[in-house]
């Protein structure tokens, strides 16, 4: 396995890899991997001849007050757990080489309605920084197919939307959520967490379950089991910033006769945002 960081030299050897006629499959990452990541990379070397996982902690997707700084970078352990899963390229380029002209960069993919509530309300700009970076990364490495992990479940939305109104040749595959054996969705962000706090922490999958389950006993009332789950919630000790029950595909507020619908949270433990979904059918 090899790591590259400039682009020029990316392109030269994905160039000779095309023309022995391999499929490329791209793992795109912020780093810091967990088993969720790891996942990923395991279903792109099951579609793919080549796989490139990309490490950039993505500025732009940042907002000002956010954990830009400070989010955790560990590239010789995430290069040893890519090797052990069979990855070909690890691809880990500097903010320079991704954007010379730093964030005054003019251009930009914009995907409303689809990111405009749940994390992108909470988050202004940060969906129109990574359908950027991943509509960049995708030209880098012009990849047959990209893997997304459904935990990110907006953002899997986003990035399906965007590809199918630009055409973009490139198949999207989505790997189902990791978790911890308590039910905690493995995200990088869970190193943040305290003691105190990582025990709370379940009560985010616990909620979803318990909601999932009064939908399939038949409830309807959905705003009030939004309330219901916020309350759940606060009373387990986080600080809810949503609890939304919404039609899978639109990602718009559920109605009587959706048949699928996915349920989207996100919450506080301190200064720790986590995120978290489930889908049901009824
Ligand atoms: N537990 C998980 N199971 C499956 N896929 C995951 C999981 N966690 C993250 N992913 C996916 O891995 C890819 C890279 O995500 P990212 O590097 O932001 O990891 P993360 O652990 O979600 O980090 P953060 O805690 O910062 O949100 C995304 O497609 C994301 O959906
Ligand atoms: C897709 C992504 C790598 C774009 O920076 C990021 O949003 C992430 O890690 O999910
Ligand atoms: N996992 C999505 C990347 C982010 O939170 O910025």
């Amino acid at each position: 396995m090899r790591t590259i960081h400039s682009l020029k030299e990316l392109r030269t050897i994905l160039r000779g890899y095309r023309r022995q006629g391999k499929t490329i499959g791209l793992v795109p990452t912020m780093g810091n991997l967990h088993e969720g990541h790891i996942s990923l990379v395991r279903k792109a070397v099951e579609s793919a001849d080549i796989v490139v996982t990309s490490i950039f902690v993505n500025p732009m997707q940042f907002g000002a007050s956010e954990d830009l700084a400070t989010y955790p970078r560990t590239l010789a352990e995430d290069q040893e757990q890519l090797e052990a899963a069979g990855n070909t390229l690890v691809f880990a380029p500097s903010a320079d080489e991704i954007y010379p002209e730093g964030l005054a960069q003019q251009t930009r993919v914009v995907v409303p309605e689809v990111s405009d509530g749940h994390c992108g309300a909470s988050r202004p700009g940060h969906f129109e920084g990574v359908a950027t970076v991943v509509t960049m990364l995708f030209n880098m490495v012009q990849p047959d197919l990209a893997v997304f992990g459904e935990k990110d479940y907006q953002q899997l939305a986003v990035i399906r939307k965007m590809v199918r109104d630009l055409m973009v040749p490139v198949e999207i595959l989505g790997g189902p959520t990791v978790r911890e054996e308590d039910g905690l969705a493995k995200s990088s962000r869970n190193g943040y967490l305290n003691e105190q706090e990582r025990a709370i922490a379940p009560a985010v999958y616990r909620t979803l379950k318990t909601t999932a389950e009064k939908l399939t006993n038949g409830r309807t009332d959905f705003r009030t089991l939004e309330t219901e789950a916020e309350k759940a919630l606060s009373e387990a000790g986080l600080r809810p910033d949503y609890f939304n029950i919404v039609n899978s595909l639109t990602l718009k507020p559920a109605t009587e006769s959706d048949r699928d619908l996915t349920l989207l949270v996100a919450a506080f433990l301190g200064t720790t945002r986590l995120i978290d979904n489930l889908s049901v059918s009824r």
